[in-house]
């Protein structure tokens, strides 16, 4: 660690006061105030000097950036859950550890994911644009009618923390918990969420009033909404998406909702972040689809907390030990 006593920690991005001020107790750190996100150059010249990094979502932490690290990178500690901002193949090879923070965020997805399910048949965006423009003209028995959720199929693509998360909270409002997953849950598991497992994930997609997709983006799950899967959904389905934007083939899913082939869409995150598709933004006017800006895990409590796990995760690592939250390439 280069004549240094504590180790030097690169954070790509303003994180909460808690965590920034615990962190510079703990280690030399380099934080970023103005929270303006790092170039590609800057982040190379980060990781040439840097024993950690703590980088974000938004950050490209691929095969060429790390060909650029110095020899003291030893860990890149990732202040998030998903990871496929990271090459984690190019880093473990290099001897570098990899650490995300999962679990502390899947109960505030779960709740965006279940207010998006709720938002887009229930046409919350459009009642609140009628009042914000003064249109209202008093209650009328057949004026702005949603779709009812009670009732109604939910298939939950992707079943793990995040996915359980939302069956439970789906399941209470009297949704029927259909799911694929690559791998089947255990019995007791799948009876507690009273959930039917479709190993086929195309005949599900086939009977679903409303779709979630809740799996991590990996090469296997890039588009694996391709068109031709999206053509087997119902006309009157809808999906929403508060996992990667990847995972769609977004401007299949946006063709579609133009030509009346799918009933809507709740999404919270986007192909080509920060751009979202004008078209979307069209329908978004047109009341089809509800859009949020990458907001599944934005809570206070959140971010805290992911805060505390890079923490341990960093502290760990540098007292000698496994951290925690490892990630491997065969996990992905
Ligand atoms: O999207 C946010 C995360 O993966 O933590």
């Amino acid at each position: 660690m280069a004549n240094r006593k504590k180790p030097l920690v690169v954070v790509t991005r303003k994180l909460p006061d808690s965590v920034e001020t615990r962190m510079r107790e703990l280690f030399e750190t380099r934080l970023n105030v103005d929270d303006r996100p790092l170039s590609q150059a800057e982040l190379a010249a980060a990781v040439k000097e840097a024993d950690v990094i703590v980088p974000t979502v938004t950050d490209k932490i691929d095969a060429a950036l790390l060909s650029q690290a110095g020899p003291q990178l030893r860990l890149i500690a990732q202040f998030g859950n998903g990871v496929d901002n990271i090459d984690v193949a190019s880093a473990v090879q290099r001897g570098i550890t990899v650490t995300n923070t999962p679990g502390v965020l899947t109960e505030d997805t779960a709740d965006m994911t279940m207010a998006l399910i709720l938002a887009v048949p229930r046409r919350l965006a459009e009642g609140f644009e009628v009042l914000e423009h003064g249109e209202w003209g008093g209650w009328s028995p057949t004026w702005m009618l949603g779709k009812r959720i009670h009732g109604k199929r939910l298939g939950i693509v992707g079943m793990g923390r995040i996915g359980q998360a939302l069956a439970r909270r789906a399941a209470a409002f009297g949704m029927q918990i259909h799911y694929h997953n690559r791998r089947r849950l255990p019995e007791k598991l799948e009876q507690g969420l009273d959930a039917t497992y479709w190993e086929s994930l195309d005949q599900m997609l086939a009977r679903m009033d409303i779709v979630s997709v809740n799996c991590p983006h990996t090469p296997a799950t890039y588009h694996l909404l391709s068109a031709r899967r999206l053509k087997l959904l119902k006309k009157d389905a809808y999906i929403v998406n508060t996992a990667r934007g990847e995972i769609i083939d977004e401007v299949a899913l946006t063709r579609m909702i133009e030509a009346g082939e799918l009933a809507g869409a709740g999404l919270d995150v986007f192909e080509h972040e920060p751009a979202v598709n004008p078209r979307l933004l069209k329908l978004a006017k047109a009341g089809k689809v509800v859009l949020l800006p990458h907001m599944g895990s934005a809570t206070v409590e959140g971010r805290v907390d992911m805060g505390d796990k890079v923490i341990v995760n960093i502290k760990t690592f540098m007292d000698g030990h496994k951290p925690p939250d490892r990630v491997l390439p065969s996990m992905l």
